[in-house]
Formats: C-alpha cells, sequence, structure tokens
C-alpha cells in the first residue's frame, strides 16, 4: 500500500453536511457515512483533528433567535457545535475508533476544555481530536476555528469539506457558470470576495502559510483520495 502524502491534518466538516438531505438536525446515514470515512484514513495512520460546525443544529432554532443580541446567538452556536461534536465522537466509538472532544468554552461536566498540550498529545496517541465550541469567541465561525486550531496543531494542510467540489468562481448553488478552480492563492480569495471560507479564516491560514484543500465530502472516496495525494477539490495556497 502506498504511504498517505500527509501526517497531520484538520478537516473541517460543516454542520450543515451533517443534516444529509434532512432540513436541521444530524442524520444518521450521514453521519455514518461520514464517519467511516474518517476512520478510513486515521486507520491509515494519518493524525487527524476535527472541527465540526452547528448550522444544522442552529438553523432550527434560529427563527426563535430572531432579533436576539449577536453575541448571545452565536454562543448558542458554538454549544450546538458541543453536540455534533459529541455525536461525531460517538459515533466514532462504535466503528471503534479512539476519539477526544475538547471545547473552547468552560463546560467540563461534559466535555473536557481545551489544552493544547493535551491535544498534542492525543494526536502522537493516534487519536482523533474533535475540538468543540468553535474559537470560543463570538463574531467568529468555525472556519477561523480551524484555521486557529489547524495552525495551532501544526497541521500539514486544513481539508474543508463542504457540498461542492472546491472553490468557484462564484457560489456554484447561485452562478450555474461559474467553473472551478484547481489551484487559487488566498489573496486571490480573499480580493474575489469568494465566499466558500470567510475572510478571517483564509487570512489566518495565509499568514501561517497553512494550505487548505476545499472538497466534496458527498462524492465517495474523495476524502481517501486526497489524503493520498489524489487531484481533488482546489489547493487554496499562499
Ligand atoms: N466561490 C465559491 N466557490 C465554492 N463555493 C462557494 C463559493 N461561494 C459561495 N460558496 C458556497 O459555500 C458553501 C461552502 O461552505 P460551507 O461552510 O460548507 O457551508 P455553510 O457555511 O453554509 O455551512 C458551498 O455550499 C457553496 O454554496
Ligand atoms: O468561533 C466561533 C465558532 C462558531 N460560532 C457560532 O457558531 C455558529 C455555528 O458555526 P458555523 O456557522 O461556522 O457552522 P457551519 O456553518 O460550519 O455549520 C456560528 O454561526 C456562530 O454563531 C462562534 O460564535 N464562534
Amino acid at each position: 500500500m502506498t504511504k498517505p502524502a500527509y501526517k497531520r491534518v484538520l478537516l473541517k466538516l460543516s454542520g450543515e453536511a451533517l443534516m444529509g438531505d434532512d432540513a436541521y438536525g444530524i442524520n444518521r446515514a450521514t453521519i455514518e457515512r461520514m464517519v467511516a470515512d474518517v476512520a478510513e484514513i486515521s486507520r491509515m495512520g494519518v493524525e487527524l483533528a476535527i472541527v465540526i460546525g452547528g448550522g444544522n443544529i442552529f438553523r432550527g432554532v434560529a427563527p426563535g433567535a430572531q432579533g436576539m443580541d449577536r453575541a448571545t446567538a452565536d454562543y448558542m452556536g458554538m454549544l450546538a457545535t458541543v453536540m455534533n461534536s459529541l455525536a461525531l465522537g460517538d459515533a466514532m466509538r462504535q466503528v471503534g475508533i479512539t476519539a477526544r472532544v475538547m471545547s473552547a468554552i468552560a463546560i467540563e461536566q461534559v466535555v473536557e476544555p481545551y489544552v493544547r498540550p493535551k491535544a498534542l498529545q492525543y494526536l502522537e496517541e493516534g487519536k482523533v481530536v474533535i475540538f468543540a465550541a468553535g474559537t470560543g469567541n463570538p463574531f467568529f465561525t468555525t472556519d477561523t476555528a480551524a484555521a486557529l486550531r489547524g495552525s495551532e496543531i501544526g497541521a500539514e494542510l486544513v481539508l474543508k469539506a463542504t457540498k461542492v467540489d472546491g472553490v468557484y468562481t462564484a457560489d456554484p448553488k447561485k452562478d450555474p457558470t461559474a467553473t472551478r478552480y484547481t489551484t487559487i492563492s488566498f489573496d486571490e480569495a480573499i480580493s474575489r470576495h469568494l465566499q466558500v471560507m470567510d475572510a478571517t479564516a483564509f487570512a489566518l491560514c495565509r499568514d501561517q502559510k497553512l494550505p487548505i484543500k476545499v472538497f466534496s465530502i458527498v462524492k465517495p472516496g474523495a476524502l481517501k483520495n486526497l489524503i493520498m495525494g489524489g487531484d481533488e477539490g482546489t489547493l487554496v495556497h499562499v
């Protein structure tokens, strides 16, 4: 068997990817399929950390959050990522992978706090580390949390799993004539306002020289292919 192209990566899963075709929440079949993909690369010896979003849960409560103070709504969003992280960690346990959930906000009866050396230790032990509660701060996103934690753990690459198979010239859901980039620089992605990730996340990765690969979570085998160094998605580089 050929060796994986990376030793340590950070995978960003959007909360919405967990919904499958449901309107909100966690779709069982979808999470199981995702976990099977993730388990496969963990078993290949790749050190894997995951940041998961909260859009799937937060969307369900969003109507009630209308007119709410932004910071309060953001804390609700962070709690939603804790729920997704627990679900993901448990789904991993069910397939025999040891995962550790670490939270950026104090909630220690539920999840252990994020402590960087501890996270590094888990990774070295081959455990999957799931970073919950984003950056722990309102006005940020889990994409930025992925850029931050990816930098902190010295990941070689941030893998941004989305419903589209890369970065396009415009949002492909709105513009059917949009074409996909094979590679694009951070500066170009930022200046063209390509919305696939937020500018804060792009800028942080650019400054840390941490490349991002945007790829499809829906396409079977895509994650494994790109871990093996295959041509998949779009590489965002310095
Ligand atoms: N230039 C672009 N290239 C690719 N996707 C884009 C672009 N602009 C906007 N998008 C949208 O960004 C989404 C990817 O972000 P993601 O984090 O998965 O979604 P969300 O932020 O809704 O959870 C895609 O589903 C796509 O519709
Ligand atoms: O560092 C963070 C990360 C997340 N959030 C909140 O949590 C929500 C869910 O995260 P995100 O939208 O990034 O999830 P995704 O779109 O990937 O499902 C966000 O909308 C924010 O309200 C936050 O306030 N700070």
